[in-house]
């Protein structure tokens, strides 16, 4: 059996598959393949491990109907037509819980990197630009004890929401479409409509799926209910939130900073007006990027292939009809 690799992964993640008897294709390139190349480069293999956020549509899907399975690296699967997927029987599968915390980090990071305007204060030096000692200019905000509004709390939110309520003993509130029981027993955590997350949050941090519901969700209206002395992150997708509506927030003061792991489009275009504010923060989509991570999520991908190849369910199915189907 057949299987390539669209960009290149860890190598325990490799061996793992090259251990159970595949032959391993490789795209060794730092860049991902435009579509025709992915397709091209799938008419020989048997399965393909799609490493990143590369969109695998209804043509993908067409074009390599012959592939037993497609393993994601990425617990998000929007890029990914499901429905053409389990029309010809294809499983995919996504890499849940081992990115959780890191990304949860990710979040902590961007809420203190931007309350307290520490990569415009780092960039000040790296410029020349050392400010003296100055008691009232650029002060941030502390978040000890502040509201941490959670938008999605699922297992990144909660990862937050632990950390959050641990150190810097924040109260936690939540919106979720529905309740979530579970989580409530791990973390004092509040469920609250969507309007009470926006008129109460310090912080409002986002960690639901990009979904037809979510799109947008965070726009013009949402930022107007939001206090002026909110800080937004997201980690999620960058299609969550309107960007044009944030640099307007933003401009007229409407909340205070932002801190953004992911963008629509990516990458953010260097002239964009969020890289040139005091309290704003970007990263270039690094949540899952620690080499413990990447290792568990190549190894997880691996896992649900080697899975399908001796003919079982893939453990971490994302399209499950799938198997219903057959
Ligand atoms: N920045 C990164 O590198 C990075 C890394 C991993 C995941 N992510 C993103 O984070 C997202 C969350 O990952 P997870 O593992 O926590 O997923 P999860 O499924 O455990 O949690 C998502 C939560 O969002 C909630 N949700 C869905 N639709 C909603 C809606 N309309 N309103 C309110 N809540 C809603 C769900 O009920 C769930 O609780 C992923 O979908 C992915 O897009 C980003």
């Amino acid at each position: 059996m057949k299987v390539f690799i669209s960009k290149n992964i860890p190598s325990p993640g490799i061996e793992a598959l090259e251990k159970s008897g595949f032959e391993v294709y490789i795209n060794e390139s730092s860049h991902r393949l435009p579509q025709p190349d992915l397709i091209e480069a799938c008419q020989e293999v048997d399965f393909l491990l799609n490493v990143g956020q590369g969109k695998l549509d209804a043509d993908f899907f067409e074009a390599c109907k012959h592939l037993k399975g497609v393993a994601l690296t990425s617990v998000g699967f929007d890029h990914v037509d499901l429905d053409a997927a389990t029309t010809h029987g294809i499983p995919v599968s996504n890499t849940p819980d081992v990115l959780s915390d890191a990304t949860a980090d990710i979040a902590f990071l961007l809420m203190l990197n931007v309350s307290r305007k520490a990569f415009f204060r780092a960039m000040q030096v790296v410029n020349g630009a050392w400010a003296d000692f100055e008691f009232t200019k650029e002060l941030g905000t502390t978040i000890q004890g502040k509201t941490l509004g959670i938008y999605g709390l699922g297992r990144i939110g909660l990862s937050l929401a632990r950390k959050a309520q641990a150190a810097y003993d924040m109260k936690i509130i939540y919106h979720n479409r529905s309740r979530n029981i579970e989580a409530e027993r791990l973390v004092d955590a509040t469920y609250v409509n969507f309007d009470q997350l926006l008129t109460q949050s310090d912080v409002l941090s986002v960690h639901s799926n990009l979904t037809e519901e979510t799109q947008y969700r965070f726009n013009k209206d949402a930022f107007k209910r939001m206090k002026s002395s909110a800080i937004f992150v997201n980690t999620a997708r960058g299609k969550i939130h309107h960007e044009l509506d944030l640099i307007d927030a933003l401009s007229t003061g409407e909340i205070w900073g932002a801190g953004l792991d992911v963008t629509d489009p990516e990458p953010m275009q260097p002239d964009n007006p969020l890289l040139k504010m005091s309290n704003t923060c970007v990263f270039p989509h690094i949540g899952s990027a620690t080499l413990e991570t990447r290792t568990q999520m190549a190894l997880l991908a691996a896992n649900n292939i080697i899975a399908a190849k001796n003919g079982n369910n893939m453990p971490q199915v994302v399209n499950v009809d799938v198997y219903k189907k057959a």
